[in-house]
């Protein structure tokens, strides 16, 4: 049965947390007085499904089954997490808690509060200890940062428990070691927010030219290696102490206005809002919040091929899945095609036809035959030693059209098999659906030498064992087919 959650608050931040949550298996369960909320979060959820997934190398978890309730009370029922996510008010919140707290005793809560402190959050609970703060970045279904801010009121047993939960949901849960307002990331964000009414209001810069500043230089670097990383970096060869030397009489200079802030009224935030609108006002904001996922997606997807900061939160959280789905494979030596590979055709993997895109299902039997390999025991240890298995032939057929978002299976049929080779047989199905066979020919080389030589005797008797076990199953219909050869 899947885990339930209970999105309290499913504006621009609850709608994210519930895609979030529905995107990796867990049933949400949403409370929110808003008429509108379920047409706001079915948009958002709309835009999660065309972007999360487009991380990932593991196909998601079937979807969560998605409610709207009437009262907390019904949200709530059977839910083991809440993310709180009303209106940043402090009474409105202590209002919901104790809406909560009466429904299910007992349940864990994590506000997705921009500022308030835990403390503050727990008092006047009936359970303080079981409200704490995990505050996210927008959007909450792509940013993994989630900081975790308890109070001594919270045991760790709690802190820990959500720490569990966020990484369930792919998130990088960061505990504040102290408790603060705001946490690390909005006291940051707040100070550079003043620098830049600041600038703005003394008419030193317009808003767009504030932005390109950020995007077109620091940003870029920010969100991959973060502060203090970077002015290493600009250091030199003399390092951090250096860049100190340096910069750090700056201190002192005028550089920045943080001490002081600009009065916060309507002329300022008309000068703000009509600047915005001239600079991005021409799209919508789903248009605009699509063209930030793909920007983010594009991004974070560099990052995780070279496994560095958020990209190693996706890929860690890749390969936990697919060790959970390896750990469902039944792959003992039987007389039937073993299943080895789930995946989801991503956006990226479409053509101009609307369709998966050829070398992607040269792909998808490649996923499939690495697998097939990592059981045999020729996986990476395998190859760093200097052996490996080579392809000198396929043979593709495509039966049908794979379409964004469909599920597919790789399963393999070994046809014959010796000490330096094997043929293979993949099919690729979508459900019982098979829209293509990759049949091949794959021999076993000493990569040092470049010859083919036999495999190690651990790996031929575990491909040996398949080989005859699959010996017995029908030649499948179409193997050894030659290309443009009429079917019989
Ligand atoms: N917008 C942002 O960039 C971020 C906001 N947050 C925090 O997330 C929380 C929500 O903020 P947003 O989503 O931006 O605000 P929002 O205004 O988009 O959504 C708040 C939602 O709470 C609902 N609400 C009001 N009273 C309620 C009640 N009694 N029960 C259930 N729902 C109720 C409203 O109808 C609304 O849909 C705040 O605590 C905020 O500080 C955290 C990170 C980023
Ligand atoms: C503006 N904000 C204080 C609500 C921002 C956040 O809390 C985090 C974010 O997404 O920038």
């Amino acid at each position: 049965m899947a885990r339930k959650a209970a999105i309290i608050g499913g504006g621009v931040i609850g709608g994210g947390w519930a895609a979030r949550f529905l995107l990796n298996g867990w049933d949400v369960g949403v409370f929110d007085p808003d008429p509108q909320a379920e047409r706001k979060i079915a948009e958002v959820l709309a835009n999660a499904r065309a972007a999360l997934p487009a991380l990932s190398d593991v196909p998601m978890p079937p979807e969560g089954k998605l409610t709207f309730h009437g009262t907390i009370g019904e949200a709530v029922e059977g839910a083991e997490y809440v993310q709180e996510s009303v209106s940043e008010r402090i009474e409105l919140k202590h209002k919901v808690y104790a809406q909560l707290q009466q429904s299910n005793p007992g349940v864990l809560i994590g506000s997705s509060t921009s500022g308030f402190k835990a403390s503050d959050l727990q008092k006047s609970a009936v359970s303080p200890e079981n409200i704490i703060v995990a505050h996210p970045f927008n959007p909450v279904y792509l940013l993994p940062l989630s900081e975790v801010s308890g109070s001594p009121a919270n045991p760790p047993a709690i802190v820990e428990k959500t720490v569990q939960i966020m990484k369930d949901i792919g998130m990088f849960p960061l505990v504040i070691r102290h408790e603060i307002d705001a946490f690390l990331g909005n006291r940051f964000l707040e100070a550079v927010w003043r620098e830049a009414l600041w600038m703005l209001k003394d008419g030193i810069a317009t808003t767009e030219e504030i932005d390109e500043a950020i995007r077109m230089g620091f940003g870029l670097r920010w969100g991959q290696m973060g502060l203090f990383e970077t002015y290493r970096i600009a250091g030199g060869e003399a390092g951090m102490k250096h860049f100190m030397a340096q910069f750090g009489p700056a201190l002192k200079w005028p550089w920045s206005k943080l001490m002081d802030v600009p009065e916060f009224n309507d002329e300022l935030v008309d000068l703000v809002a009509g600047q915005s609108d001239a600079q991005s006002g021409m799209y919508g904001i789903r248009e605009l919040e699509r063209i930030r996922d793909q920007n983010l997606v594009g991004f974070l997807r560099a990052l995780k091929e070279r496994n560095w900061g958020a990209g190693k939160v996706l890929r860690e959280h890749d390969e936990r899945r697919a060790a959970a789905f390896h750990a469902t494979l039944d792959t003992g030596p039987k007389a039937v095609p073993l299943v080895m590979a789930q995946m989801q055709v991503l956006p990226g993997w479409i053509d101009y036809n609307g369709h998966m895109t050829e070398s992607r299902y040269l792909f998808a039997c490649s996923e499939t035959i690495d697998n097939f390999l990592r059981l045999i025991g020729a996986g990476m240890d395998y190859v760093a030693a200097g052996h490996s298995f080579y392809t000198a032939e396929t043979h593709i057929r495509h039966l049908g059209e794979a379409k964004l978002g469909d599920r597919l299976t790789g399963t393999i049929q070994i046809l014959s098999a010796d000490e330096k080779r094997f043929r293979s047989f993949v099919r690729i199905l979508r459900g019982e659906d098979c829209v293509a066979t990759v049949e091949q020919l794959c021999l076993h080389v000493d990569m040092k030498v470049g010859k083919t030589v036999p495999a190690a005797p651990e790996v031929w008797g575990k491909l040996k064992a398949i080989a005859e076990a699959h010996a017995g199953l029908p030649l499948p219909e179409g193997a050894g087919r030659a290309v443009g050869q009429k079917k019989e």
